[in-house]
């Protein structure tokens, strides 16, 4: 998987509201309402504790410091624990955290104490981004779509069936390919016979997935992935609404999952 580098978080709440000015245009809602309509809940009086973890690759810098910028920007309270791992989960629970945050290189989760919920990364980042696309104000198609079944396109992927949408994906991987055409009952997109959509999600760690063949004049793409999609020749050419963010979106789906 993909680890962010503390540069993917220079900037963040710069970039997030640019990106929430775009979904805002693009969806007639802003962020905090397309997370409230999908999993029912509103921010409440909830401490949220940030736990470091040293494993794997160790502590990213800035991933911390952005979790409680993210955690403030949404209306919860937060803090960092001082020490990080098992310590530091200690500390998360005597200073009062009713949630904990925390990631090592392959999960990151936030856990409700006092509901028991639990939330991952890669699945809500996948909800919350191929949810973004599906609203998209500018079109009455129910064509989606997804490119990229990884663990976050296949979670996006599953959210817009359940959703009732027709959901097109491409995945170079036939085991992915396979796997979701028979538990999701996806279509294969074949860029042999392009279709023109209007709303894509993409989920891949590749730049420019997107080609001309695949989308309408005027769309939205919408991708938490690094690096972007979209060749800038297309992003000039086309009337493209871009939602592009490396982690606030997918952290405040995580939050709102276990409210
Ligand atoms: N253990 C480190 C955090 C490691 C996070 C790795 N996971 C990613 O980079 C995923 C999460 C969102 C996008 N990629 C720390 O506590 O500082
Ligand atoms: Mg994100």
């Amino acid at each position: 998987m993909a680890l962010l580098t503390p540069e993917d978080l220079e900037d963040l709440l710069n970039k997030l509201n640019m990106n929430n000015n775009i979904i805002k245009e693009a969806t007639g809602m802003d962020i905090a309402q397309i997370c409230e309509a999908v999993y029912g809940t509103t921010p409440d009086s909830r401490k949220v504790g940030i736990v470091p973890i040293t494993s794997g690759n160790g502590i990213i810098g800035n991933f911390s410091s952005s979790l409680l910028a993210i955690t403030e920007y949404f209306g919860l309270e937060g803090f960092i624990t001082e020490h990080p791992d098992i310590t530091g989960y200690h500390q998360a629970v005597a200073n009062g955290a009713d949630i904990i945050l925390m990631a090592d290189d392959h999960i990151f989760v936030a856990h409700n104490l006092r509901n028991g919920k639990i939330a991952t990364n890669h699945v809500c980042t996948g909800v919350i981004y191929s949810e973004i696309a599906s609203r998209y104000k500018h079109t009455d198609s129910k064509d989606v779509l997804v490119i990229g079944l990884g663990r976050v396109g296949y979670a996006g992927a599953s959210h817009l069936v359940e959703k009732g949408f027709n959901v097109y994906a491409c995945d170079p991987n036939t085991d992915f390919m396979n796997k979701a055409i028979e538990e999701l009952g996806v279509k294969a997109f074949d860029i042999e016979s392009p279709r023109k959509f209007s709303m894509v999600f993409e989920a891949t760690p590749n730049a420019n997935t997107i080609s001309e063949g695949m989308i309408a004049e005027r769309c939205l793409v919408s991708t938490p992935g690094i690096p972007c999609a979209l060749p800038d020749e297309l992003v000039e050419k086309y009337d493209i609404d871009l939602v592009m963010e490396p982690l606030v979106i997918g952290v405040a789906a995580m939050l709102y999952s276990v409210l």
